[in-house]
């Protein structure tokens, strides 16, 4: 066993199949002590942790949505998206979920220290990080700084640093025995580099410094690197100084997801020889391996901006995460062939994916909007390798005399090889190799000559496989640009699309904006066609009822017509009545006037006569008046006589003049009652002519009156004709005025509703257009993403068809290339050996023969 040393104790492998056994030998080897263990015999799964970074400030300023969460507790991770044009709610469950808060140490301690301390126990335990470019591949294996000047780790630490302290802490706490070796590898572009052979001095890296090593097999399956570098180190400050020298040859570039990306796959490894002692008493030695893997990031080249080389790069990156793929989904399928052997890495990484190894990946992913296709990628994939099963075996134990003995043997090979190199006197082979070799040797001049003749046939071949590899390759190159030419475009196309996309999604939301403003203008349109149709009722009421009012209008206009050709014959008739009326009033008046005249002339006359006769009755009265009273004056003297002579003659006397007094009595009473006749006659006729004019008076009172009635009924008739007259046309001109009015806002809803109509059917109108124009839109989208799918499928077939055929090729050309490598070199070995060791044996027996010929000179 090594004791530790100080300085870095550097041994370039001389034999690959040593440099497998104690590096990359990932093949079942036999237990000579009977102490290995094996797993379950179903196997177990490789453990996948997820972790998800924290947003980075590009994707802070974007202010997009965070679409990833993950739930610790459940070691559940969910996308969640909800958009109009996308929806996506997918839940992922992992053996470990970390989300964007968990720290460097407690990701270390929960999800790798136990990985480590299986490395310990003596089992090979890979861990590698894959995501997409930016996520923090990097920052979880290496981290950004180690230590603090205090000698704490930096709080951001990564998983190596944390492993290589943890590694030395348990073994110095155990106070066990051990070697720790370490090798820094990268994958680049399809090329193996040793991170740790190059010259320090030599920077920024020179790229002919960079010697790309060959992945070998060892003929049992197990895969070795020829002629890497193994360090060993003896304290954790060793190993951060060649990861620091190993970071710094590594192959990165800034592009526009990450400022510094690497552009590698790098492979950090750590082979450990602990020595055990059984309780017997046996001195064993364990032997564990930790393999780190740093995976170059997955990446959208577009998205990630690489160009030109960076773009072959990306697209080596990507083939080689393609086939790692391809490999996972066969030990998933369960599928006959793994196809390991398209790409150094899934060659590399054979034992960690399906084999005795015990394997974790470790997936990053970011949780914006932005990397979502990718990290739903990412996802998949180690959902996907979630279920690859390994069978995970302790490495073989060495019992210590066992390896030192090896290591006599091998150290006695070097030694003599050194010494046969050094004197150019052949090489040095053991006794019992040398037998068997020299009887396989005739067998191997023979097949010599056969293999000689093979060989040229073969060369032949070679040429012709090498013409046919060139051609490929030209082929191949003339693809990749055509696939990159592809790519381009459907990436252009997608862009297209996706522009295309941004505008249809404009245009569906003009379109639902329209939608609903074409639904309330039909709403509205509904309305105003309800309410045109009332209105066209009320129209055609108000047009019948205007033709109604016209008809009445024309009624009352022949009814007024006649009215007034009524109203000119009455006035005319009225006229020509007042005028008979005036003309008889006029001769009634006349002949009243004339009556009274008569009357008047008559009364006059009588009263004429009458004032004579009652003159002359007056004269003959006073006559009377005076004879009596000369009478009574004569009479009063003898009455005085008489009365102073006697008294008898009194009596005689007043006989006498009672016969006096009574003649006078009776004339008296007769010219009275003749006065009085006369006067009776008189007033009888007064009367009968008062009686007579009061009659004719009352007649003609009474006619007048009539008349007057008469007259004053007609005007009254007339009055209320014309007052009806004038009332009905007011009423008629009200009703003409209303059913003006009527008429004009009938006109002018009339009017308003002919606008609204003729807006709705130009709004119907433009709506088609709209619609016409939609229907085109999307009868153009439609068919720019029938194009477009097209085109995927094309580039999507084409692609698969190229991988294919890379894969086969590049297969075909590795196998062919390393068979015939393996071939010329053993070929070439067994040549040398042989003839070496024929010359050695030719020497030999000649100097046996001198020997003898010095022994026997007589022969
Ligand atoms: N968990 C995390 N917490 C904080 N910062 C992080 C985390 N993960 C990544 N980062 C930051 O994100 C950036 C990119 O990380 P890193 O270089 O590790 O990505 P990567 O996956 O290795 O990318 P590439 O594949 O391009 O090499 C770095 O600046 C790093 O500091």
């Amino acid at each position: 066993m090594d004791t530790p040393k100080s300085n870095h104790q550097r041994r370039r492998s001389s034999s690959p199949f040593l440099m497998s056994q104690t590096l990359w030998s990932s093949t079942e080897k036999t237990c000579r002590s009977g102490l290995t263990r094996s797993n379950d015999e179903k196997g177990v799964n490789v453990k996948v942790v997820l972790r998800c970074r924290p947003p980075n400030e590009d994707e802070m300023k974007m202010k997009g949505p965070l679409v990833i969460s993950c739930d610790e507790l459940k070691q559940e991770v969910t996308a969640t998206l909800n958009t109009s044009n996308k929806q996506i709610n997918k839940a992922f469950l992992f053996d470990k979920v970390c989300g964007p808060s968990s720290q460097q140490k407690d990701f270390y301690d929960q999800s790798v220290a136990p990985l480590v301390n299986e490395a310990l126990e003596g089992y090979t335990c890979t861990i590698f990080a894959y995501g997409q470019t930016g996520t923090g591949k990097t920052y979880t294996m290496e981290g950004e700084a180690i230590k603090e000047k205090n000698g704490e780790f930096h709080k951001n630490a990564g998983v190596i640093p944390r492993a290589v302290q943890e590694i030395f802490d348990i073994l110095e706490s155990q106070k066990a025995e051990y070697t720790m070796k370490v090798a820094y590898i990268e994958i680049y572009n399809e090329e193996i580099t040793d991170l740790l052979s190059l010259d320090e001095e030599s920077k920024p890296i020179d790229e002919k410094q960079r010697k790309p090593l060959a992945l070998m097999e060892d003929g049992k399956g197990a895969v070795f690197i020829r002629g890497l570098e193994e360090v060993t180190v003896s304290t954790a400050d060793e190993i951060y100084k060649i990861l620091e020298k190993g970071s710094v040859n590594k192959h990165t570039a800034e592009t526009l997801l990450n400022k510094q990306s690497n552009r590698s796959h790098s492979i950090f490894s750590i082979t450990l020889h602990v020595k055990e002692c059984t309780h017997e008493g046996l001195e064993l030695i364990k032997c564990g391996k930790l393999n780190l893997v740093d995976l170059a990031g997955s990446e959208n080249i577009l998205r990630s901006g690489a160009k030109e080389g960076r773009a072959r790069e990306a697209g080596e990156i990507n083939k080689s995460l393609l086939t790692l793929g391809r490999v996972i989904n066969a030990l998933v399928d369960h599928s006959g062939h793994v196809p390991y052997r398209d790409s150094k890495l899934t060659r590399f990484l054979r034992d960690s994916l399906g084999g005795k190894t015990k394997t974790c990946i470790i997936a990053t992913v970011s949780p914006s909007i932005q990397c979502l296709e990718e990290t739903l990628s990412t996802l998949e994939y180690a959902n996907r390798a979630k279920q690859i099963k390994n069978r995970p075996e302790v490495n073989q134990k060495l019992t210590k005399s066992a390896l030192i003995k090896d290591l006599y043997v091998e150290m006695d090979c070097l030694k003599q090889e050194l010494h046969a190199t050094r004197e150019k006197n052949g090489i040095y082979i053991p006794q019992d190799r040398f037998l068997s070799e020299e009887a396989a040797h005739k067998a191997i001049v023979g097949k010599l000559k056969f293999t000689e003749l093979d060989l040229e046939s073969k060369n032949k071949k070679l040429i012709e496989v090498q013409d046919l590899y060139d051609n490929q390759r030209q082929l191949t190159a003339d693809l990749t640009e055509q696939l990159e030419r592809t790519q381009r475009e459907l990436k252009k196309a997608e862009q297209a699309f996706n522009d295309l996309e941004a505008q249809n999604r404009r245009v569906k939301e003009m379109i639902q904006e329209k939608d609903s403003l074409v639904s309330d203008v039909i709403k509205s349109e509904k309305e105003m066609t309800d309410k045109a149709l009332e209105l066209r009722d009320e129209v055609e009421n108000a047009e019948s009822e205007i033709s109604s009012l016209f008809a009445k209008i024309e009624k009352g206009n022949s009814r007024e017509e006649r009215n007034r050709i009524l109203v000119q014959s009455f006035r005319s008739k009225l006229s020509q009545q007042l005028e008979i009326l005036k003309r008889k009033t006029a001769i009634s008046v006349t002949k009243q006037e004339q009556q009274l005249n008569v009357i008047l002339e008559d009364t006059q006359s009588f009263l004429a006569n009458k004032r004579r006769a009652t003159d002359e009755l007056k004269v003959q009265l006073q006559k009377l008046k005076d004879k009596y009273n000369s009478d009574i004056q004569n009479l009063a003297v003898p009455v005085q006589d008489l009365h102073e002579n006697s008294q008898l003659a009194f009596s005689k006397v007043n006989s006498e003049i009672s016969k006096h007094s009574s003649a006078f009595t009776d004339l008296v009473g007769k010219i009275s009652a003749d006065v009085n006749a006369i006067l009776n006659g008189l007033q009888g006729n007064i009367r009968e002519l008062e009686v007579k004019i009061n009659a004719f008076v009352r007649q003609e009172q009474q006619y007048q009156t009539r008349r007057y009635h008469e007259i004053q009924i007609s005007s009254e008739v007339l009055l209320n004709f014309f007052k009806t007259l004038n009332t009905y046309i007011s009423k008629l001109r009200l009703m003409d005025e209303k059913s003006q009015t009527i008429n004009n806002q009938q006109l002018f809803t009339l009017e308003d509703k002919f606008e609204e109509l003729a807006a709705s059917e130009e709004r119907q109108l433009i709506e088609k257009v709209a619609e016409l124009i939609l229907a085109s839109s999307t009868k153009k989208k439609r068919l720019v993403q029938t194009a477009v799918n097209d085109l995927r499928e094309c580039s999507t077939i084409k692609t698969r068809n190229l991988n294919a055929e890379f894969s086969d090729i590049q297969g075909c050309a590795n196998s062919a290339y390393e068979e015939w490598t393996n071939y010329i070199e053993s070929t070439e070995s067994h040549h040398i050996e042989d003839s070496t060791r024929l010359e050695f044996w030719k020497s030999s027996l000649a100097g046996n023969i001198d020997c003898w010929l010095s022994w026997f000179p007589m022969i």
